[in-house]
């Protein structure tokens, strides 16, 4: 068993509640990381017992190993961009130290700074989370800061999308089958889409996502990963250097498909039901400053300019508050060259779907269905996923604990991430693409797909 101290900076906030303590719980009850002590700091004049109920609470039910490190939690109140604060906290870990940044991007730079000038016990493993920076210079800043502080190994950039089983399922779908890959290229794929739309409106969450919008929030994050696993080659093995070698490889051939005027939307929910709620506009919810223009829906076509890809349109797309929840990556297939005279009723393209909650995967194609063999009906065949033994958070945590950097977001790939979306960004800031509006509970603009 070996000691380890998980410190989180910014304990108070919505993030460390929300997903990064139910995940440690989760984790902590199937066993894994013995040994562990928690320390949560941030300027609030908590007190351990304080930050043990919110730790408690966030764990909701958890075995016997969660409790005990729940009941063990210290609090330690301290400004996290001051170097003799961050001296003290590391002072109070045991064994090496996982420090977990659960604060804004401009935050997490200025406590990175300051750990430059503390001495880092061996082994210690530095968390960020997503939006990485604010942009490719900003990512590139803060990168070449924590290579300052500790090796790229020991850096884990978490995505929650690379722990959810339906993502990490999609390399056994397509590397572990002989049916999906060959047809998996230009040849054969009309078009791909990865889209996260979201019954969910702001939920209170201003302070964060006023600042980042849609498309840093999901596109240049998350979607961003999904696209990368859908479109990679085969990598030998999946230990960490090569996974994240073919991944690195397939985003820096992505690109804009054209002009952002054309291949990018921007939009907001204005106010409207859904599900028998009420939303308000969403300018008018508590803490958003309208002037900023944040958009809640956002998509982007991009091409993959690989051999195996060119040509195939990729939208990517994410809304809040949009009426019918779809969080889905589907491949439209191109039609038969020729279907012969007589076969009737077969209009439908051949589809993959990979959904991502709820989680399943469907193959919707054409095939007689009762009675006339010659009048084609469409049937989809499908399997549920597995469920992964811990939520996304736990298994991207699983592999920060284990010093394994396989699902960790590296460094190069991070600011990979905002190049592609930079044109976009640069544009929506010019005013060259008009932020539009969709009522809440609504489906939200579209773009037309460049088919
Ligand atoms: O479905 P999940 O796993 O909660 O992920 C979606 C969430 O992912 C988070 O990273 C985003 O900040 C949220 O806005 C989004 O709702």
């Amino acid at each position: 068993m070996t000691d380890q101290t998980l410190i989180i900076l910014g304990a108070s906030g919505d993030l460390t509640a929300r997903l990064l303590l139910p995940g440690l719980g989760a984790l902590l009850t199937a066993g894994h990381v013995p040994g562990l002590t928690l320390i949560g700091a941030a300027t609030d004049d908590w007190d351990d017992a304080r930050w043990r109920q919110r730790v408690h609470d966030s764990f909701g039910e958890a075995g016997p190993a969660a409790v005990d490190v729940a009941g063990r939690a210290r609090w330690i109140t301290a400004d996290v961009t001051h170097t003799d604060d961050l001296r003290r906290l590391l002072g109070e870990a045991r064994g090496p130290a996982v420090i977990f940044f659960a604060l804004p991007p401009a935050v997490t730079a200025k406590a990175c700074e300051a750990l430059l000038g503390v001495e880092l016990p061996p082994g210690t493993r530095l968390v960020l989370e997503k939006p990485f920076g604010t942009g490719s210079a900003a990512a590139a800043e803060l990168n070449a800061l924590l290579t300052r502080l500790v090796p790229e190994e020991r850096v884990h950039r978490v995505d929650h999308f690379l722990g959810k089983s339906t993502v990490l399922n999609i390399l056994g779908l397509r590397f572990a089958n002989r049916i999906f890959e060959p047809v998996l290229d230009a040849t054969h794929v009309e078009s791909v889409e990865i889209v996260f739309d979201e019954n969910l409106a702001l939920e209170g969450r201003a302070g964060y996502y006023d600042k980042a919008g849609a498309l840093a929030d999901m596109i240049q994050s998350h979607l961003l990963q999904i696209l990368a696993l859908l479109t990679m080659e085969a990598p030998f093995t999946l230990a960490a250097a090569e996974f994240r070698d073919r991944k690195a490889d397939v985003l820096r051939a992505t690109r804009l498909w054209d002009d952002p005027a054309t291949s990018s939307l921007r939009a907001r929910y204005t106010a409207g039901d859904l599900d028998g709620r009420k939303l308000p506009d969403y300018a008018d919810e508590p803490g958003v400053d309208p002037s900023r223009g944040t958009e809640t829906l956002a998509e982007i076509v991009l091409a993959v300019d690989t051999w195996r890809w060119a040509g195939v349109p990729f939208r990517l797309r994410s809304g809040k508050a949009v009426g019918d929840s779809r969080k889905e990556a589907v491949i439209t297939f191109k039609r038969p060259p020729r279907v012969p005279d007589g076969l009737r009723g077969c209009d439908q393209q051949d589809r993959l779907r990979i959904g991502f909650g709820p989680d399943h995967l469907a193959l919707d194609f054409n095939i007689n269905g009762p009675g006339d063999p010659f009048e084609l009906d469409p049937v989809t065949l499908g399997a549920d996923f597995g469920q992964g033994d811990l939520p996304a958070y736990g298994e991207v945590l699983r592999g920060v604990f284990a010093d394994d950097p396989t699902l960790s977001v590296r460094a190069d790939t991070a600011e990979q991430c905002w190049r592609i979306v930079e044109p976009v960004i640069d544009a929506w800031h010019s005013g060259a693409v008009p932020l539009r509006e969709y009522p809440a509970g609504s489906s939200g603009p579209t773009l037309p797909l460049p088919l």
